[in-house]
């Protein structure tokens, strides 16, 4: 089992006039964050505290990451390294491979201490693991910090000492354990003297990094992201959560998910936050919609605690007889699932709020999902790679839970499920608001029409609207045989 240090406040050393680096990844944030607050608390106050972010080609240039996502990544570092500034520091930023720029800075400031926070996703953990040997080296001690859950992943098992595989029990144990304390964001830092002759570079534009973004991004950076967690704790969204969070027409949800992404808030933070909304509630459904809330960041955690322990979740199927699985991958049809085209209304829908803003509500994710793996029976995969590549949010270990869990490939106890499309729109977007909202050619159909998704041919083609590129009972009829059959083999 991989093994994932606790914050270590506890034998701090005091490294008077020192100079400590902090290497920001997905903690673009100097409020509650473990690192940095760790690295004052160590320098004192002769020591300087300097951040760093790495530019790392082989994240930007993985055919995965695309503009609209780097956009808003240089626009929470812009605020990142206002921040450093006003408070007296500054925030570095290098171009090129991690382990290699991390030893020139090092070596180019005379740094000997540097901090971090712990990433859970296995790609990163090979990085932070050999970036600290090298470190180590050249003679600069490592440290590195709990950060992006509230509990880490190896601090919480079942009865028998083992991860979890199963969200409930999860839950229950996980609620149960005193949650930490968030930290104050840093008053004053001190930081060099000068910066020439350092190997850094200034905060690069979109255009420098090579990419373009053509959608419009919600506000990024930590002011924003305090802004949204208020709005939403503070006024009734929390409140209203329980009933409001299914309808895709309706803000019933926090859309804090980019900045819980790259860490413009602290999920201490945000835990206070819900604690304190708790404390005023006057109703049990208020008090239904916070704990539901509750269960969501639960959620979150229950997908880093597992690909953490079950690191090959990232490249395949946890159920191993759904690893053969005869998926039909036929390339037009996931084409139309991309471009929203699959004469599906509430599919259509919901791939447009996607292309056209990078974020997609949780009750559409599902409905999508299921519809490529069960419907078309296209290899989930491509589906998670597909909403990596769009969702501001794309994040491998939630991304890939949501996967498997609606492909039935995953650790869901009850694993076989399929969502009708047609019902799920009744159900969750009776008025066809959310729909006609993504879908404008619809505009004109009656209610019936868009909800079923049975829509009259001539009409299909008047408004340029394609016909149902396949029938949903003749599919999930044949997703279920495949299902049996892969069973039993
Ligand atoms: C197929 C599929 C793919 C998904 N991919 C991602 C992804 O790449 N990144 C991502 O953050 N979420 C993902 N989710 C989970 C969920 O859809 C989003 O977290 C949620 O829609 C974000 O909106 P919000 O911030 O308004 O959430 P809220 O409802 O306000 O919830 C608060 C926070 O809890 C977390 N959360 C909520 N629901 C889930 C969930 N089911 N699983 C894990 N965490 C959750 C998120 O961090 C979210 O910001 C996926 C779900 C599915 C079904």
């Amino acid at each position: 089992m991989p093994q994932i240090a606790s914050n270590s406040g506890k034998n701090r050393e005091i490294l008077s006039g020192q100079i400590a680096l902090v290497w920001h990844r997905r903690d673009l944030r100097i409020d509650d964050n473990p690192a940095l607050s760790e690295a004052i608390a160590q320098v004192g106050d002769q020591g300087k505290v300097l951040g760093l972010f790495i530019f790392d080609p082989d994240i930007l240039d993985d055919g995965v990451t695309e503009g609209s996502k780097v956009d808003f990544m240089l626009g929470c570092l812009r605020e990142l390294q206002t921040n450093y500034r006003r408070l007296g520091s500054d925030l570095l930023f290098m171009y090129g491979e991690p382990i290699t720029s991390l030893c020139s800075l090092a070596k180019a400031i005379n740094t000997s201490h540097l901090f971090f926070n712990q990433d859970v996703e296995p790609f990163a953990i090979k990085r932070d693991r050999e970036a600290t040997q090298a470190l180590q080296e050249i003679g600069v001690k490592v440290q590195s910090f709990v950060d992006i859950g509230l509990i880490a992943p190896d601090a919480i098992a079942t009865q028998a000492g083992e991860p979890y595989k199963v969200y409930t029990p999860f839950w229950r144990n996980w609620q149960s354990k005193p949650k930490p304390q968030p930290l104050d964001a840093p008053q004053k830092l001190t930081g060099l003297a000068s910066y020439e002759n350092l190997p850094v570079i200034p905060l690069p534009s979109l255009r420098e990094l090579k990419f373009i973004n053509d959608i419009t991004l919600p506000e990024s950076g930590e002011s924003a992201a305090l802004a949204l967690l208020e709005a939403f704790c503070d006024g009734n969204g929390i409140l209203r959560y329980q009933t409001e969070r299914d309808f895709p027409a309706h803000a019933g949800t926090s859309t804090l998910s980019p900045h819980l992404r790259f860490g413009t808030v602290g999920i201490r933070r945000v835990w206070e936050k819900a604690i304190a909304a708790q404390q005023l509630v006057r109703s049990d459904e208020d008090l239904a919609g916070i704990t539901i809330w509750q269960q969501e960041l639960a959620w979150r955690e229950f997908y880093q605690h597992v690909l953490f322990h079950f690191p090959a979740l990232a490249t395949g199927a946890y159920r191993p007889q759904m690893q053969s699985f005869p998926w039909d991958d036929d390339p037009e049809k996931f084409e139309a699932w991309c471009a929203g085209l699959t004469g599906y209304p509430i599919v259509d829908a919901a791939m447009r709020q996607l292309n056209q803003t990078g974020w997609m509500h949780n009750r559409c994710r599902m409905i999508v999902a299921s519809f490529l793996t069960k419907d078309l029976i296209i290899n989930w995969q491509l589906g998670e790679r597909y909403f990596m590549q769009k969702l501001l949010d794309g994040d491998l270990a939630a991304n890939n839970g949501g996967w498997q869990w609606s492909a039935s490939s995953g650790m869901d106890p009850k694993p076989l499920r399929i969502f009708n499309p047609a019902s799920q729109a009744r159900k969750y977007d009776p008025e066809g608001e959310y729909i006609l909202r993504w879908l404008p050619e619809l505009q004109g159909l009656t209610t019936a029409e868009l909800l079923s998704g049975n829509i009259p041919p001539h009409q299909c083609q008047r408004r340029n609207y394609p016909l149902p590129i396949v029938d949903h009972n003749i599919q999930q009829q044949k997703f279920k045989r495949l299902y049996q059959d892969c069973k039993i083999n």
